[in-house]
C-alpha cells in the first residue's frame, strides 16, 4: 500500500528539542565523503547535516580535498585521510575511518567519493563493520555494483538514496516500477530511497511511501548530496530509519519548494536549499524565544 507524505506526516515525525538537551542529545554523525574533483558533494552532505540539526558533524574526507574543506566548513570537524594519487580515498584510511565509525550515531558513505578499487573496499568493510545506521548515496551505492549481497550483513538496514542512473547499475533495473523496488529492499534488506521528480521509498517490510514536494529548481547537481546530509542527520537524531526518509525527503523538497519561490527555479542553487531550510523548520520550535 502506498503512503503519500505531506506537511502533517512529517509534522507527526519530527521530534521536539528538549529545552535542556546538549549537542549529545542530537546525535554525531560521520560524513565519509568527497574526493580531491568533488568537495562540493562533501560541503552539501555535512552542511545538509549541520542543518537538519545534528549534534556534531564530522567530515573524513581524503587529504587532498581537506584544505578546500576545512576552509569552506565551519561547524563540521574535518579530518583528512590518507589519499592516492588519483585524489581519493585509499585503503589505508580503513584503520582510521572505522575508529571513527565505531564513534558515530550514524554514516553517511558516498557523496563525492569518486570510484576506484580501494573506494570500494573502504565501503564494503564500513558496511560489514558499523554497527550505527548506514546512509549509502552516489559513490557508496556505485562501489557495491559487484558487492551487493554485503547489504544483507549489515549490522541495520542500509539506507541507500539512488538516483534513476544509480539504481539502474545496482539493480540492472531502468524504469522500475514501484513492485520492484519494494521487492529489492525486501531482497536485499534494505530501505530504498528513489530520487526523483515524485521520490519513492520502499521498505524491506513491504511499506511503500511517494513525495510531493520538490520542483525542477532542484535539478542541479549537489541536492541529492544536501539530501543525504540531512537524512543521517534524523538518523543520528534516533529517528527509525524509515521515518528518517520519508521526512528527510519531504522537507528538503519543501525547502526546494521556498527556494524556487523566493529565487526562482531557473536561479536557485543547492545552497539555497541549507539556506531555507532553517525557515522551514521554524515550526518545531518549542515555542517563541
Ligand atoms: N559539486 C560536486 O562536487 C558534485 C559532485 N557530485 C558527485 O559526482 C559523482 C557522480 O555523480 P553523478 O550523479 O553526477 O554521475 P553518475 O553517477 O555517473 O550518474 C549520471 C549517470 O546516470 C544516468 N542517470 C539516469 N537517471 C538519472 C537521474 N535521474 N539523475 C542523474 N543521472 C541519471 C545518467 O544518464 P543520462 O541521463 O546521461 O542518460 C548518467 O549516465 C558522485 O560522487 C556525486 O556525489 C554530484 O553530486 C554533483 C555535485
Ligand atoms: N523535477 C524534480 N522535481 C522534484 N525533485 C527533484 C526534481 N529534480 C531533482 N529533484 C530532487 O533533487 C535531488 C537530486 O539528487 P541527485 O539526482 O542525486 O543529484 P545530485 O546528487 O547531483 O544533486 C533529488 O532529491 C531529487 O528528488
Amino acid at each position: 500500500m502506498m503512503t503519500e507524505l505531506d506537511q502533517s506526516y512529517v509534522d507527526r515525525i519530527i521530534p521536539e528539542r528538549a529545552a535542556e538537551a546538549n549537542k549529545n542529545d542530537f546525535g554525531r554523525v560521520l560524513c565519509v565523503c568527497g574526493c580531491a574533483g568533488y568537495t562540493g558533494a562533501a560541503y552539501f552532505a555535512a552542511q545538509g547535516a549541520v542543518r537538519m540539526g545534528s549534534g556534531v558533524v564530522t567530515l573524513a574526507t581524503p587529504e587532498r580535498a581537506w584544505p578546500v574543506l576545512a576552509v569552506k566548513l565551519n561547524e563540521p570537524v574535518v579530518r583528512p585521510m590518507p589519499c592516492g594519487a588519483d585524489g581519493m580515498l585509499s585503503r589505508e584510511a580503513l584503520p582510521a575511518l572505522l575508529s571513527l565509525a565505531e564513534k558515530a550515531d550514524a554514516l553517511l558513505i558516498g557523496c563525492g567519493l569518486g570510484r576506484s578499487y580501494a573506494v570500494a573496499e573502504i565501503v564494503v568493510t564500513l558496511i560489514e563493520n558499523a554497527k550505527c545506521q548506514i546512509v549509502l548515496d552516489a559513490d557508496g551505492i556505485n562501489a557495491l555494483t559487484a558487492h551487493k549481497d554485503i547489504l544483507r550483513q549489515a549490522a541495520q538496514p542500509v539506507i541507500l538514496t539512488p538516483h534513476a542512473g544509480e539504481f539502474a547499475r545496482l539493480s540492472g533495473l531502468e524504469n522500475p516500477q514501484q513492485g520492484e523496488l519494494t521487492l529489492f529492499a525486501r531482497k536485499m534488506g534494505c530501505i530504498l530511497l528513489y530520487k526523483g521528480h515524485r521520490t519513492l521509498i520502499a521498505a524491506p517490510d513491504g511499506r511503500l511511501y511517494r513525495n510531493h514536494s520538490g520542483n525542477p529548481g532542484m535539478a542541479k547537481g549537489g541536492s541529492g548530496d544536501v539530501l543525504a546530509g540531512m537524512l543521517v542527520s534524523l538518523c543520528g537524531q534516533g529517528l527509525d530509519p524509515v521515518d528518517a526518509a520519508c521526512a528527510a525527503a519531504w522537507l528538503h523538497g519543501r525547502a526546494g519548494d521556498m527556494a524556487a519561490n523566493a529565487r526562482s527555479e531557473y536561479g536557485m542553487t543547492p545552497g539555497d536549499l541549507l539556506h531555507f531550510l532553517p525557515d522551514l523548520l521554524k515550526r518545531y520550535n518549542t515555542r517563541e524565544w
